[in-house]
C-alpha cells in the first residue's frame, strides 16, 4: 500500500480504537501518557478549540502514540497540524485540496465519506483508508459492509455516534481497521487531568473501552 495511511493502519493493528479528543487546556504530555497506558496507539486531537494545536504538539512529542489532527476543514488547517507534529489529518468530509496538501506535507489524509460516490472519488485520488462518518446515522455496520463489495481494497475507520455497545459490530467487518469515537475520552476526564485521581480515571476509561473490543 503506497497510501501514507499505512502508518495509521499499523498503529490501529494492536488496538483498533481511535480516541477523538476535544481538548481544553489540558496537559498534552500527560494526556498522551494516559492514552498510551490505557492501551491505544493512536489519537486524534480535533482542531475545535483554541488550545487544540498546543495540546496536539505536546501529545505528538510522546513516544508510542501516533497523533493526528481532527476536524481539518481546509488546507491551512493541514499546515497548522503539520507544524504541530501531526502525522495524519482527519476531516468530516471529502475535500481533495485538503488531501493534496496533506500528502504534500507527508501526512496521511483520512477524509470522511458517507456515499459510494465519495468513496469512488477518494479511490481515484489514491486513498485506501477513509473515515466513514457519521457512522451511526449513515447506515452503521451494514452500510460499511455493503461498500466492501465494489471497493474491495478500501479500508474504513467508522466514526460518529459509535458507543461501547456497538463498536465490535463494526470491528468484525473485514474492511474496518478501527473505529473512532469520543465515548471513552469525555472532555470532563480529558480536561480534568492534573491530579492523580483524574489521571487514573482517564486511564481506566480507555482501558475499559480497549478491553471491550479485544
Ligand atoms: O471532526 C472530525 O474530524 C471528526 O473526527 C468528528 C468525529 O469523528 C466525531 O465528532 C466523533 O463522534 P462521536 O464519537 O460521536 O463524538
Amino acid at each position: 500500500m503506497s497510501d501514507p495511511g499505512t502508518e495509521l493502519v499499523q498503529a490501529l493493528a494492536p488496538c483498533p480504537l481511535l480516541p477523538v479528543l476535544v481538548v481544553g487546556g489540558t496537559d498534552g504530555a500527560q494526556l498522551a501518557r494516559a492514552l498510551r497506558e490505557g492501551g491505544v496507539r493512536a489519537a486524534e486531537v480535533t482542531l475545535r478549540t483554541p488550545q487544540a494545536l498546543d495540546v496536539l504538539a505536546a501529545c505528538a512529542g510522546q513516544e508510542d502514540l501516533l497523533v493526528g489532527a481532527g476536524t481539518v476543514l481546509d488546507p491551512d488547517d493541514v499546515d497548522a497540524a503539520a507544524a504541530a507534529g501531526a502525522r495524519f489529518v482527519v476531516s468530516p468530509g471529502l475535500d481533495l485540496e485538503v488531501v493534496e496538501r496533506a500528502h504534500a506535507r507527508g501526512l496521511a489524509a483520512v477524509p470522511g465519506v458517507q456515499t459510494a460516490s465519495e468513496v469512488q472519488r477518494a479511490h481515484r485520488a489514491g486513498l485506501r483508508l477513509l473515515k466513514f462518518f457519521p457512522a451511526a446515522t449513515s447506515g452503521g455496520p451494514r452500510a460499511v459492509a455493503a461498500l466492501g463489495g465494489p471497493f474491495g481494497a478500501m479500508r474504513f475507520v467508522p466514526t460518529g455516534g459509535i458507543s461501547a455497545a456497538d463498536a465490535r459490530s463494526y470491528l468484525e467487518l473485514p474492511n474496518v481497521v478501527g473505529v473512532g469515537g469520543s465515548w471513552f475520552v469525555p472532555p470532563a476526564l480529558v480536561d480534568g487531568l492534573g491530579g492523580p485521581t483524574a489521571y487514573a480515571a482517564l486511564v481506566d476509561s480507555v482501558r475499559t473501552a480497549v478491553g471491550a473490543v479485544a
